[in-house]
């Protein structure tokens, strides 16, 4: 599992960590794994160390402490270090001292140059981009989890001029002017192809749109002592290896689970038949299917069991999927938030479905809009969603008492605890999941944004739904199969929706040998 923590969790881990160990010693931990990335990038692109040049940006506070330490160990190899003091009077002290000691240089960017209009404009602001333009690599020690907004009018040409030289970016701790906690970017911000961060990743490391700015990320442990509880995760491997269901030796398809599928419509049959594609290799033992399109589910998959009556008419499930290609009737959907079984509502099911009969459910529910559905649903434009969907994914989910898997670049999965410390499977909480970090899916991959991917995920996470997972495990493993199997089927190429479906039992198989 690989976990991120909010800004304020890490600054109390490092004031108990600080307490106990001589002055300075926890950034020169974190300088040195920076400078040992660093000469490892130079000797990859550079040839060596020696001869190389490096550029600091450095800000006022302790991130540009770490850029000026890990640059003189990079002068003390070799490297012609040359630091630009974005505001020389409160650069780092001892970190400069340090720098100077090895033999590097520094540029003072002048209040002449911090004005807005001026545009880098004296002799230093000029020496600085030049200095930029000629790098081999570039730290940006601009700022870090101290960090609010965008970037700031001086640091801009910096920043656009590591971007268009040949330079490798290197940010510290994060990508300076994005958001460590919501991996939000109001303004102009840094991009790096690698960023070191110390201790533990922050959410924005993970969060789109700020992840895109980070490139590559590397941890560096600095021996944090961080609790249980992060504030996402996302899963690997191994985490969902644990999590699929096996079927034992006693296992019937009843215990296996039935996934009920109610979707599609006379004018979208396609919807029915790819959500039944994803339920049946989701590992539930039988796929029901209850609407208007049975005639074409049955014609594809002649293992389905279909009735063109509606969901109540429909015999047993452990799971219902509602919603996608049903066009304008809410009768399903009505139908199916009164079952207590765990219940995914997608696509048009997330604009019929009525707030208070899902609110009143006792059973899990699985809510799985992209980000227009979101925006629809929280009543804001799409680009609101896109730019903050950590706190969208959030709201949406305490709103509705429901987990929300929020579908696009990167997939999150929050349970309606999330932020509020409740929601958990012990008796008390609600079977939404278990924990209430926000999950966050690795394996997307933009050739998954093809007509009626969607349809297959859901169909794979109401199946797992059925097989006995919880909302936010059977909402996070159904997203990492389908990411996964997105990248086998496309593997450099275009890919149908049902290319995606048939290529997740290669997926599962890739997940359970490790
Ligand atoms: N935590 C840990 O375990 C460890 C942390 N370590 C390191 O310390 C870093 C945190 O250091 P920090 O606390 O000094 O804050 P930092 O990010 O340098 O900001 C400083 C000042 O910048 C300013 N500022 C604000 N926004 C800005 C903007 N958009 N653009 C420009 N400037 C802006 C603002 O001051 P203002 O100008 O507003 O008065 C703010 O106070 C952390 O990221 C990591 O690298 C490691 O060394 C060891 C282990
Ligand atoms: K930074």
């Amino acid at each position: 599992m690989r976990t991120a923590y909010s800004v304020e969790t890490v600054r109390a881990a490092e004031r108990d960590l600080m307490a106990r160990l001589p002055e300075g010693a926890l950034m020169r931990r974190a300088a040195a794994g920076l400078a040992a990335a660093c000469a490892d990038l130079l000797g990859r692109g550079y040839g060596r160390v020696y001869g190389s040049r490096v550029v600091l940006l450095v800000g006022s506070g302790d991130n540009g402490g770490d850029a000026l330490y890990a640059g003189a160990g990079l002068a003390r190899r070799g490297a012609g270090v040359t630091a630009v003091l974005l505001t020389p009077e409160r650069a780092h002290a001892a970190g400069l001292a340090a720098l100077r000691r090895a033999g590097g240089r520094t540029v003072e960017i002048t209040d002449a140059d911090a004005d807005a209009d001026a545009d880098l404009g004296t002799d230093a602001g000029t020496a600085a981009v030049a200095a930029v333009r000629r790098a081999d690599l570039v730290m940006d020690g601009i700022v870090g989890i101290g960090g609010t907004g965008g970037l700031r009018p001086e640091a801009v040409p910096l920043a656009e001029a590591a971007e268009r030289s040949g330079a490798t970016v290197v940010a510290v701790d994060l990508p300076s002017g994005v958001d460590a906690d919501t991996g939000e970017v109001r303004g102009t911000a840094l991009r790096a192809d690698l960023t070191v961060t110390f201790g533990t990743h922050k959410p924005g490391l993970l969060v789109d749109p700020a992840r895109e700015y980070a490139g590559s990320v590397r941890l560096v442990g600095i021996g944090l002592d961080l609790p249980a509880e992060p504030e996402l995760e996302a899963l690997q491997h191994a985490d969902v290896a644990r999590l699929l269901p096996v079927p034992g030796a006693e296992s019937d398809k009843y215990r296996r689970g039935v996934v009920g599928i109610a979707a599609g419509s006379a004018r979208y049959p396609g919807a029915a038949v790819l959500a039944v594609a994803g339920a049946l290799r989701g590992g539930a033992g039988a796929v029901r299917y209850a609407g208007p399109a049975a005639r074409d589910v049955i014609a594809r998959f002649p293992e389905t069991l279909v009735s063109d009556r509606g969901p109540k008419h429909a015999g047993r499930v452990q799971a219902w999927v509602v919603g996608p290609g049903i066009g304008d009737d809410a009768g399903p959907v009505a139908e199916v938030l009164v079952a207590d079984v765990p219940v995914l509502i997608d696509a048009d099911g997330l604009r019929l479905a009525d707030a208070s009969a899902v609110r009143a459910r006792r059973a899990p529910t699985l809510m799985t809009p992209h980000a227009g559905e979101a925006a629809a649903l929280l009543g804001v434009e799409r680009e609101e969603v896109e730019a903050g969907r950590l706190a969208a994914a959030r709201e949406l989910a305490g709103r509705y008492g429901a987990t929300v898997l929020l579908k696009g670049s990167t997939t999150l999965v929050a349970g309606p605890g999330a932020g509020d410390g409740g929601g958990n499977e012990d008796g008390k909480g609600n079977g939404n999941g278990n924990g209430t970090a926000v999950r966050v899916n690795p394996t997307g991959t933009s050739w998954l944004a093809t007509a009626g991917s969607g349809d297959v995920l859901s169909g794979l996470a109401g199946s797992l739904l059925a097989a006995g997972l919880s909302a936010r495990d059977a909402g996070s493993v159904a997203a990492y199969l389908h990411g996964l199997a997105g990248r086998h089927a496309a593997d450099g190429a275009p890919v149908g929706a049902h290319d995606v479906a048939e290529a997740v039992p290669g997926a599962w198989r890739d997940v359970m040998r490790g």
